[in-house]
């Protein structure tokens, strides 16, 4: 089964939503994540030499099979669960930490590693935009984690967003109109607004993928 085998929409997240559970084998998987995103911010940062390359390229290869003769089912796979405090299992953004989440609105912090970096010491806009389609949809499903979908996402881009800086992040529904929620959020650098976004999220139908 690959990931284009899917379930109903609302049965895969309530499923995918869940807080992993603590046991020594899940404490091993987020060690070897945490390893990745180490990992990935050397790789941005490094010119190795030729012998290193090859030896480095061979290492992976091995690693890879290794992963590939372990491959689950989408619905079985412990990376994007919840991961507690330390936000979900993912390497897509930088690890997004909730500080406080009230109903209609939620504050949190994130530190963007060098992987993210777009030019010149500025974080990639497509990240930035990712960190707001996760923090946005997170707001969006509320205390009772309806299941939504990003129906639209615009992102503006005030200044630049440092890496390895203590950025904070804000979200607030909007307005309410049936399934549709209208959210905003802005990403801020000490007393500098970086970028601000708004969505709209639709509530997933039973039997919507
Ligand atoms: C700090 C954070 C911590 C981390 C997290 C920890 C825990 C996390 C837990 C949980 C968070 C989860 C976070 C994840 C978030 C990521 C979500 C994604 O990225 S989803 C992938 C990208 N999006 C798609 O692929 C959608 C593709 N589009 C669709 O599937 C459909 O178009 C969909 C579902 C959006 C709507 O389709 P229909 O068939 O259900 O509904 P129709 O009738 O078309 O629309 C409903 C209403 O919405 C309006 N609408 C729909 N699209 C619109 C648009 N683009 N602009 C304006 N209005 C739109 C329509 O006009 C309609 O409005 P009227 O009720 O008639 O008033």
């Amino acid at each position: 089964m690959t990931s284009l085998d899917s379930l109903d929409g609302i049965a895969m997240a309530k499923r995918r939503g869940r807080r992993l559970e603590d046991t020594p084998h899940t404490q091993a998987y987020r060690e070897m994540l945490a390893a990745v995103r180490g990992f990935q911010n050397a790789v941005v940062q490094a010119n190795p030499s030729p012998e290193e390359l090859a030896q480095m390229t061979a290492s992976l290869q091995e690693m890879q099979a290794m992963l590939e003769a372990q491959a689950v089912p989408e619905v079985e796979r412990w990376y994007g669960r919840g991961g507690g405090r330390d936000g979900k299992l993912q390497l897509v953004t930088p690890q997004l930490r909730i500080d406080v989440v009230e109903e209609d609105r939620i504050q949190a912090h994130t530190v963007a590693e060098e992987f993210y970096i777009g030019m010149n010491g500025a974080m990639h806009g497509g990240i930035v935009a990712a960190i707001f389609d996760a923090l946005l949809g997170r707001m969006a499903s509320g205390a009772q984690g309806r299941v939504c979908r990003t129906a639209y996402l615009t992102t503006n881009y005030r200044a630049i967003t440092p890496l390895n800086e203590r950025l904070d992040l804000v979200a607030k529904v909007e307005s309410v109109e049936r399934r549709k929620r209208f959210v905003s959020g802005q990403l801020w650098h000490g007393d500098t607004l970086c970028a601000e976004a708004d969505a709209l999220f639709v509530e997933l139908l039973p039997g919507h993928q």
